[in-house]
C-alpha cells in the first residue's frame, strides 16, 4: 500500500492533523512537547482511494537526549519508507533552526515532500513569515489548519495526485477478513440456545470455544462448509444449564449491545407465537445506529397453526415493526425441528457479503442525476455527485450545496441506490453530505 508520512518537530501539530485525515482519534494530543512517543499509522479513505498514513514520532534538537535520539534513528529510517513525506511547520510561531534541519535531511533523502503550514487559521499573522516558508525548498507551501480542517481535502488530493503520478495503486481492496462474527440477539425463551445447537448439529460444524471479552462470556469459533463464523458470547446458548443462565440477562440491554458491537452480523431471534416487541425493535435500531448487518429470524414456526399461509402475515408484522431495517433478510425456522437452518446460513453470508460490496461510481452518478430530474431535491437543496465512499457498512458521500437533506429524501437516495444499483440485502447504508464549497 502506498504510505504517506507525517513529519516535523515537536508541537507543530502532527498528531492533530493524523486524526483530521484518518478521521478518527488515534494519537494523543498534547501541547506539552514530545507527547507522541510512537508512530501510529491508520489508512486514510477518499473516494475509494486509500493509502497509509503514518504519524512519525518527533525528531528533537537534543542529541544528548538518549530516547529523542532512538526517535530520531527511528524517523529517519521511516524516511525511506514513506512514498511522500507531508513536511508540517508551525505557522503560528514560525520556523526554527530544527524546520531547517529537517528539511536538509529531507533534501539528502531524496524524498517526495509536501510543504505544509500547519495552525494557519489567521492568514495575516502566517504572511509575515510566507518567504521564510519558500525558503525551505519544497516549493509553494500549503496553509491548513488542522485543528479547523482548513485545506485538508486540498492536502489529500494532493498527496493522492502525487500518488498517482509515480503509479502507486491507491484502489482499495476489501477489507474482509475471513471471519464472520455472529450475535445471536432476543428475548428469553425465543429459542436462541436451540437455534444455536441446531446449527452445529445440523451442519456438523467443528467447534473451538474461545473466551470472550466480558469475564463470563465464552464467544466459539464455528466452521461452516469451510467458512469460519465466529458466535458471540454464547456463554449461555451451548450446553446450557437452565437454572445457571435461563433468562437472566442473554437480552439485558448491556450484555446485547456488547455483543452487537463485537459482531457483523446481528441475527434477531423472534418467538413467531409472541412476535416483535418495543424491546427487539430498540435493539434492532442499535444494530443499524452501529452499522451492523442484521437477519431477522422467525423461530418456532412448527407451532404456528396452517403457517403455509400465513407467511405473508409475518412479513407484512416484520415490515410494519422493524420497518427501519426492512433491508434485512427474514427467514422462517424450527430450531427444534431443525427446519430452516441451512437458510439462515445462506442469509448470515448474504448479509456479511453486503457489508463489504462496493459499487461503481459511475453507477451512483447515473442514478443520482436521474432522481434529481424525476423527484427533486426540496427546495434550495442541491446534490452534485457523490460515490461510495466507504464498506462496513457501505457509505455514500455526496456533495451539497451545503443546505441540509431532510430525512424523507435521504430515505430517498437509500431505496434508489438499493433498487437501481444493488440491494445490499442485510447492511444498511450510511449516507454522509459535504459542502462542495
Ligand atoms: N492554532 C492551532 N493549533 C493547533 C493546530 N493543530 C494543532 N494545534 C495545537 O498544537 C499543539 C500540538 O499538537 P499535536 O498534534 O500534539 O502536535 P505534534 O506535532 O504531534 O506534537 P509532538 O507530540 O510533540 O510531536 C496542540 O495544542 C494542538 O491543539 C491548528 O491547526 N491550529
Ligand atoms: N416448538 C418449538 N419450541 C422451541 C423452538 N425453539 C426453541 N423452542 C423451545 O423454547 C424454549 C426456549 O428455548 P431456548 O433455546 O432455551 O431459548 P433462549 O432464547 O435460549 O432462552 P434464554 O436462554 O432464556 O434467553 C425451550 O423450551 C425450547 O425447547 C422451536 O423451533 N419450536
Amino acid at each position: 500500500m502506498a504510505t504517506v508520512l507525517i513529519v516535523g518537530k515537536s508541537n507543530v501539530g502532527k498528531s492533530t492533523l493524523f486524526n483530521k485525515l484518518i478521521g478518527k482519534k488515534k494519537s494523543i494530543v498534547d501541547n506539552k512537547e514530545g507527547v507522541t512517543r510512537d508512530a501510529v499509522s491508520d489508512r486514510v479513505s477518499y473516494f475509494g482511494k486509500s493509502f497509509k498514513l503514518i504519524d512519525t514520532c518527533g525528531i528533537f534538537e537534543r542529541p544528548e537526549d538518549i530516547i529523542s535520539e532512538r526517535l530520531k534513528n527511528l524517523t529517519l529510517n521511516m524516511l525511506s519508507e514513506g512514498d511522500i513525506i507531508i513536511f508540517v511547520v508551525d505557522g503560528k510561531y514560525g520556523l526554527t533552526s530544527e524546520d531547517y534541519h529537517l528539511a536538509d535531511l529531507l533534501r539528502k533523502s531524496n524524498s517526495d515532500v509536501i510543504l505544509v503550514v500547519n495552525k494557519s487559521e489567521n492568514e495575516k499573522k502566517v504572511f509575515v513569515n510566507f518567504d521564510d516558508f519558500y525558503s525551505l525548498g519544497f516549493g509553494e507551501p500549503l496553509f491548513i489548519s488542522a485543528e479547523q480542517g482548513k485545506n485538508i481535502d486540498r492536502l489529500i488530493e494532493e498527496v493522492i495526485k502525487r500518488l498517482e503520478k509515480k503509479g502507486l495503486k491507491l484502489e482499495e481492496e476489501e477489507e474482509k477478513d475471513s471471519i464472520i462474527r455472529v450475535a445471536l440477539i432476543g428475548r428469553p425463551n425465543a429459542g436462541k440456545s436451540t437455534l444455536f445447537n441446531g446449527i452445529l448439529e445440523r451442519e456438523r460444524a467443528l467447534v473451538t470455544p474461545i473466551p470472550g471479552t466480558t469475564r463470563d462470556a465464552i464467544d466459539e469459533l464455528v466452521e461452516i462448509n469451510g467458512k469460519k463464523y465466529l458466535f458471540i458470547d454464547t456463554a449461555g446458548l451451548r450446553r446450557k444449564s437452565k437454572v445457571e443462565y435461563k433468562s437472566i440477562d442473554m437480552y439485558s440491554n448491556v450484555r446485547s449491545i456488547k455483543s452487537i458491537e463485537l459482531s457483523d452480523v446481528v441475527v434477531f431471534v423472534i418467538d413467531s407465537l409472541e412476535g416483535i416487541t418495543h424491546q427487539d425493535q430498540k435493539i434492532a435500531g442499535i444494530a443499524e445506529n452501529r452499522g451492523k448487518a442484521t437477519v431477522v429470524v422467525f423461530n418456532k414456526i412448527d407451532l404456528v397453526k396452517n403457517f403455509k399461509y400465513r407467511k405473508q402475515e409475518f412479513i407484512e408484522h416484520f415490515m410494519e415493526r422493524l420497518y427501519f431495517v426492512s433491508y434485512s433478510p427474514v427467514v422462517f425456522v424450527s430450531a427444534q425441528e431443525r427446519y430452516g437452518i441451512g437458510k439462515l446460513i445462506k442469509a448470515i453470508k448474504e448479509a456479511y457479503n453486503s457489508l463489504f460490496y462496493r459499487v461503481q461510481t459511475s453507477a451512483v452518478n447515473a442514478v443520482i442525476q436521474r432522481m434529481i430530474m424525476f423527484s427533486p431535491p426540496p427546495r434550495g437543496l442541491k446534490i452534485y455527485y457523490g460515490a461510495q465512499v466507504d464498506v462496513k457498512p457501505p457509505t455514500f458521500l455526496f456533495f451539497t450545496n451545503g443546505k441540509k437533506v431532510p430525512e424523507f429524501y435521504q430515505n430517498n437516495i437509500r431505496k434508489i441506490i438499493r433498487e437501481n444499483i444493488y440491494h445490499f440485502t442485510g447492511a444498511p447504508i450510511f449516507l454522509k453530505f459535504k459542502n462542495r464549497h
